[in-house]
């Protein structure tokens, strides 16, 4: 079977659309949320395997001894994506990074599970993460120039990750680099292969970083608000590059957005957290055309002067119950 990267390569080369290859399985909805969360009907498992399994997961600020995330759920298979959405501070990121491997200091996993095909995470030794991390697990992050080094070409720094991860030797590392800019839509690549941070824009900068991401042909992307500095052009395209992987190559998708439109647009799944708590999580279509909180309405009606319901098809979205609640503070992040 094709890499990741060759059939983004080979996808590029045509460009053009293709019909999924197959390895998009149905996604697996446990159905369970948080203890408080509404909860939506379980589907029948789908027969693939699930790349990504969180299982009521909670993390804690041992310094301060509090629980910050109180029980994540969800599993993913190839192909599959889903979005986390909930206010500034309610534990999107620090899910992120529990599954990578990367709490910051102070913070554990104090409950639940994650398995990352098949294997369980908590007992990984600093080797098994290296082995792990780039090649079946990778992700892109806001703000792409403090993940960059600035004193390195940005080609370079996609070769080494081939070099390392792939084994490949320094002129194929290359070759492949510059086929992986190209297949990020970047224009005249061999020149942005030899730039330095400082001479690219903000969006190629977070092209460049998603190259460097799918460059070891991983098997789950976390976009942890990866589009959210950019302009909406831009974004769009690289929405559409992510919902083009996923399709075309099987990966798996991680989607933080306080954007519901981006969620809409991109997550098979969603869960809406807020102070920690999963408070409503299901298909995306059905959660955010039918939300059962009264958070998730809230989040909805701020969305909507944004044209939310045309990412929903025909069907307007519910209106929502807004008149006892400040929106501006349940939803910080559009402040
Ligand atoms: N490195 C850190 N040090 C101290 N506290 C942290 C750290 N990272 C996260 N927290 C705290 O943990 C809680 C959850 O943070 P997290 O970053 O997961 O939120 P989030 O939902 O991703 O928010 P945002 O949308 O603003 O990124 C917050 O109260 C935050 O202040």
């Amino acid at each position: 079977m094709a890499t990741l990267s060759e059939k983004v390569l080979t996808k590029s080369a045509r460009n053009s659309k293709t019909e999924q290859n197959g390895s998009g399985a149905e996604v697996e909805e446990t159905g369970a949320t948080s203890t408080t969360g509404a909860t939506r009907p379980v589907r029948p498992a789908a027969p693939s395997t699930p790349v990504l399994s969180v299982r009521d997961v909670r993390i804690s600020d041992q310094a301060a001894g509090q629980e910050i995330v109180h029980g994540v759920n969800f599993t993913l298979t190839p192909g599959r994506s889903v979005g986390i959405v909930g206010e500034s501070g309610s534990g999107k990121t620090l899910t992120c990074r529990a599954t990578l491997g990367i709490l910051p200091a102070h913070f554990e996993v104090t409950g639940g599970s994650i398995e990352i095909d098949g294997q369980d995470i908590s007992g990984l030794s600093s080797a098994q993460w290296t082995a792990l991390r780039g090649a079946t697990i990778s992700a892109v992050f806001q703000d792409p120039a403090s993940y960059l080094n600035p004193s390195i070409r940005v080609g370079a720094q996609i070769s080494e990750v081939l070099k390392v991860k792939k084994g490949l030797k320094r002129r194929e590392a290359r070759r492949q680099a510059i086929d992986l800019l190209h297949a990020v839509h970047l224009r005249d690549p061999e020149l942005v292969y030899s730039q330095y941070t400082y001479e690219l824009s903000g969006g190629m900068l977070q092209r460049v970083l998603i190259a460097a991401a799918i460059a070891a042909d991983p098997r789950i992307l976390i976009a942890d608000e990866a589009t959210t500095a950019l302009d909406v052009t831009v974004q769009a395209e690289i929405l559409d590059l992510l919902a083009d992987l996923r399709e075309r190559t099987g990966l798996a998708l991680v989607l933080v957005s306080h954007d519901l439109a981006v969620v809409a647009q991109l997550c098979d799944e969603v869960l809406v957290m807020r102070q920690g708590e999963v408070v409503e999580q299901g298909p995306t279509h059905e959660v955010l055309h039918n939300p059962q909180h009264e958070y998730t309405r809230l989040l909805i009606a701020e969305h909507e002067q944004y044209g939310l319901d045309k990412f929903l098809g025909t069907d307007a979205v519910e209106p929502a119950k807004t008149d006892a609640v400040d929106t501006a503070d349940a939803v910080k992040e559009d402040a």
